[in-house]
């Protein structure tokens, strides 16, 4: 098995308390780990990798505890957030010193069956430091895969990638979890995670704030009540026509423009551009004012 289990686990740096006692399985797939920076997922991936000790509660992974047990780290490989990646090595270079390190029987068949799995055998023999940040991201999840884990840990893996780069990532992680390891990754970004097709477990500071399918989650956080600024060519027809609709609670003439509480984003915005059309107002912009991820994030608390 190859499951990762907290069972009512917190973790306190002095009295920072940065997990507090959360309860969660992850299974074989998929799973994205979402949350607001500082939310605690970094220090729920370390928890997971036996880097850090519990201060209360139990880690296990594949039913061996995590901490104090390097035996287990022969199942789990670890990206961790930082890029930290030796600019003047070739992939291939750097992913064969990973598995010598991990003193496997033949680390160079072991360099190559990873380089292939993250696609970089074309590149492996350039330096890393003539990669995109993308290549450099995949070669560092080959050097952690290079023995072969049934559970791999990324912290932060699409930061700073690219549209097209994320999704080339996301597709090969959906790939390792299709050939039935665990993997979990971390984000703080929503839009991140848009071709996710597994599971989500949400943290916000520091306790488990939902957890499930991520259409079902993703649907939670936008189906929610949200604050707009438009801006029209006739504010003051807009903010007439808007009042009479049911997806809105409440309109407001502003300097900036027409302030909408909307009931519902989807429906809403769904139905701004129809308006507009129908009325001929010309819209120049929509703002949603309470966007701040931390809200976002929060909103699933409080439901
Ligand atoms: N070594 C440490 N000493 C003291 N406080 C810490 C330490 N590491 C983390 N923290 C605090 O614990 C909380 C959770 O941090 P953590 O890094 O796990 O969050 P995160 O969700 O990974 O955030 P980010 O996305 O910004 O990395 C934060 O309040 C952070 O300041």
């Amino acid at each position: 098995m190859s499951s990762i289990e907290l069972n009512g686990v917190s973790r306190w740096y002095g009295n920072v308390v940065a997990v507090n006692d959360v309860t969660l399985t992850i299974g074989p797939g998929l799973t994205g780990l979402l949350g607001p920076n500082g939310a605690g997922k970094t220090t729920v991936l370390h928890l997971m990798a036996g880097l850090l000790a519990p201060s209360q509660g139990e880690v296990t992974v594949g039913d061996e505890p995590a901490w104090r047990n390097p035996d287990m780290y022969r199942n789990l490989g670890l990206v961790t957030e930082r890029e930290s990646v030796p600019g003047f090595l070739t992939a291939w270079e750097f992913v064969l010193a990973s598995a010598k390190l991990h003193k496997l029987p033949n680390p160079e068949e072991a360099a190559r069956a990873a380089l292939s799995i993250v696609e970089l055998v074309d590149a492996q023999d350039r330096r890393i430091s003539t990669y995109s940040k993308g290549m450099r991201q995949r070669s560092r999840v080959a050097a952690a895969l290079v023995h072969d884990p049934k559970v791999l840990l990324l912290d932060e893996p699409f930061n700073g990638m690219d549209p097209r780069q994320r999704l080339h990532m996301m597709t090969l992680l959906n790939k390792m979890a299709d050939e039935g390891r665990t993997i979990l990754f971390s984000s703080h970004i929503l839009e991140e995670v848009e071709q996710l097709s597994g599971t989500v477990q949400v943290i916000v500071a520091g306790r488990l704030a939902a957890s499930g399918d991520y259409r079902h989650i993703r649907r939670l956080m936008t189906n929610r009540p949200h604050q707009f600024t438009i801006s029209s060519s006739d504010d003051r027809l807009l903010a007439t026509v808007l009042m009479g609709q049911d997806s809105v609670s409440g309109v407001s003439l502003e300097p900036t423009g027409v302030l909408v509480q909307a009931n519902d984003y989807g429906t809403f915005t769904r139905a701004i551009a129809k308006l507009a059309r129908e009325h001929k107002i010309r819209l120049t912009q929509i703002l949603p004012s309470d966007e701040s991820l931390e809200k976002v994030f929060s909103y699933l608390v409080a439901t």
